[in-house]
This record gives structure tokens, sequence and C-alpha cells, in this order.
């Protein structure tokens, strides 16, 4: 028997889940998809969607790219890690941040404080494959992306690791990724 308009019959893990009222806040390595499950996420849950490089060009009047270009990677990481505190304070639903914020430890202990982490997390060769359409990274306009990406996420996998919550997406379609999401979150807490 299924009434499955009404929202009693909502599946059970996307009810549990709403129940979490902290931001949710994507990490993860370049391409891995916080920017566009994240936003799939929110309309899943209900609940609003901020991406934190696009508030950062918002903010700069400038791409990230720009940004990098003109005054360098750490006065991008200055306006970050401020942009980041913003959305926090602001308590948006789900946030997607860029792979390099939840390294720094200010943004970090606050996410993890106030929010709930979630690691996405895939292979390589996929992150390769999906960076590769667009050259809006600048940390990966290099001759060696795949280089680039394997050592980041040596360096990074130990932090991001620190997340409340770790999903290993991989090259299926982005709603099969908000499933999974939604079934870690429905069992934490
Ligand atoms: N699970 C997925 N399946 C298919 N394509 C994906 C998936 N996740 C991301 N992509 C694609 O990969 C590219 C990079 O994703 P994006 O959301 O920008 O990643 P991030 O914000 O983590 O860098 C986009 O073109 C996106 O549509
Ligand atoms: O990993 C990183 O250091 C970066 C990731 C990018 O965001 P995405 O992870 O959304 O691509 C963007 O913030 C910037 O190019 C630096
Ligand atoms: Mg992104």
């Amino acid at each position: 028997m299924s009434n499955a308009h009404t929202p009693h019959d909502m599946s059970d893990p996307l009810r549990q889940a709403r129940r979490i009222t902290r931001p949710l806040v994507l990490v993860g390595l370049m391409g891995v998809g916080k920017t566009s499950i994240g936003r799939r996420l929110a309309s899943a849950l209900d609940r609003d969607f901020v991406d934190a490089d696009e508030e950062i060009e918002r903010a700069a009047d400038r791409t990230v790219a720009e940004i990098f270009e003109a005054h360098g990677e750490a006065y991008f990481r200055d306006g970050e890690r401020r942009v980041i505190a913003r959305l926090m304070e602001e308590g948006h639903g789900v946030i997607a941040t860029g792979g390099g914020a939840f390294v720094d430890p200010e943004t970090r202990a606050l996410v993890l404080d106030q929010g709930l982490a979630i690691w996405l997390d895939c292979d390589i060769e996929t992150l390769v494959e999906r960076t590769s359409r667009k050259n809006t990274r600048p940390l990966l306009k290099t001759s060696d992306p795949h280089a680039i990406l394997r050592d980041l996420k040596e360096q990074r996998s130990p932090v991001y690791a620190q997340a409340q919550i770790h999903v290993v997406t991989g090259d299926g379609p982005h709603e099969l990724a908000v499933e999974r999401i939604i079934e870690e979150l429905a069992a934490w807490q």
C-alpha cells in the first residue's frame, strides 16, 4: 500500500536526516562533487544551499582564479576563512566548501563544533577526469594535474578524515551520492 505523496510517507532516512539542524558542510578534494552534490542534497532536504567559492567570488567581485593570480593563495585563504565564518554564523542548511578550506585549523574547528562535516571521497582517476572539464581551478593549471591531486589526497586525507561523516562516492550519478549521504545522516545522531 502506497500513499507516496503524504509527508508521513517520506522515506525514513530522509525524515531522520531532516532532523539535523546544524549546517551540513561538504569537504573533500576538487572535483569530488561538493558543489553539485551539495546543491542536490540541500534540495532533497528542503534546506538552503551556499557555495563558499561563489560567496568569495561575490565578495571579491573576482573569480577564484583571478584572486590567486592577483594576490596569491595565502590571500585567497584569508578571504575563504572569513567568508566561511560568516556563512556558519548565518546558519545555512548546506554549505559546499572549496577543497582547501577544511585544512585551515580555524575553519575546521568552527565547522566541527557548529556544523556537521561530510567528507566526500572518490578515486583520483575520477577526480582528474571531472576537473579536466573546466580550467577554473588554479591549483590544477599544471602539466600534471594527476600528480597534484594524488599529492593533495595524501596530504589532506588525514585532515578530511576528521569530518564526522565519510561518504565514498563512485562515478555513479549525483542522486546516488545524495542517497548515500542521506543514509549516513540518518544513521548519525
Ligand atoms: N557523482 C557525480 N557523478 C557525475 N558527475 C559528477 C559527480 N560529482 C561531480 N560531478 C561532476 O564533476 C564536476 C565537478 O564537480 P563539483 O561539484 O564542481 O566538485 P567540487 O565542488 O567538489 O570541486 C562537475 O561537472 C560535476 O557535475
Ligand atoms: O582544493 C583547493 O585548494 C581548492 C579547491 C577549489 O574548490 P573546489 O574544491 O570546489 O574545486 C577552490 O576553492 C580553489 O581552486 C582551491
Ligand atoms: Mg566546488
